[in-house]
């Protein structure tokens, strides 16, 4: 459940925003849509703790996670939000399924191979795990950000245009995964896109 009310933001003075009230339910689902510079990665920005907003207030399960200090804002971050923003923080150097295991040890969390092991192979990337990101191509990357993502079951997926780099069977992968993660943790999915098809398929849609 997430609920945000009166939402404000700048980067400086010229450059205010405020965000429209958000409400979803478990499991109900939002698409933020809105021309270009609108606000819609500050907004997202601000739900995942990353930006403090000037005012207004931010409510995750009933928790007032705007009134964290850093260190709360960190753990609540890695335990309970699974990010998917149009750059990828992954560590080069590793391969895909060690990037995996280390977002899983550093959440603290509890994931079966199998399971890492399907959501790999729903996203077409099973075969990839050995792979060091560096030699992903742009494509595979955004897959293997959206498996990161999910692996550890958040109770709020935030999804800066994640079909942005892919063709249509993968976008249709993609967001039947997200789709599929959220429903299966009774999480919240809230998806930035410039892609109209996608719509129709929210509960809730917010245009900026
Ligand atoms: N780090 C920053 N410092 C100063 N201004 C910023 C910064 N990041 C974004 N902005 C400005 O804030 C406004 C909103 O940016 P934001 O990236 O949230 O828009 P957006 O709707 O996601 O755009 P797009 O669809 O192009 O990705 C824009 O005017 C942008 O120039």
């Amino acid at each position: 459940m997430i609920q945000t009310k009166n939402l404000e933001f700048s980067y400086h003075s010229k450059n205010g925003m405020k965000f429209p009230d958000i409400s979803l339910d478990q499991e109900e689902d939002l698409v933020i849509i809105g021309d270009s510079g609108k606000g819609k990665t500050t907004l997202l920005k601000l739900l995942s703790l990353l930006l403090k907003p000037l005012s207004g207030e931010i409510f995750i399960n009933n928790t007032a996670i705007h009134t964290f200090s850093e260190r709360e804002k960190d753990n609540f971050r890695r335990k309970h939000i699974g990010l998917v923003f149009q750059k990828s923080n992954f560590i080069q150097s590793l391969s895909l399924i060690e990037n995996i295991q280390a977002k899983i040890l550093f959440s603290k969390s509890k994931v079966e191979s199998s399971a890492i092991k399907t959501i790999l192979e729903d996203l077409g990337i099973a075969d990839l795990m050995h792979q060091r990101m560096f030699a992903l191509s742009e494509g595979q990357k955004q897959r293997a950000s959206i498996a990161l993502a999910v692996i550890n079951n958040p109770s709020i997926i935030l999804a800066d245009e994640p079909t942005s780099s892919l063709d249509d069977t993968n976008s249709r992968k993609v967001i039947n995964l997200l789709k599929a993660t959220a429903k299966r943790s009774g999480s919240n999915l809230i998806l930035v896109t410039h892609d109209k098809r996608i719509v129709p398929e929210f509960s809730k849609m917010i245009e900026l």
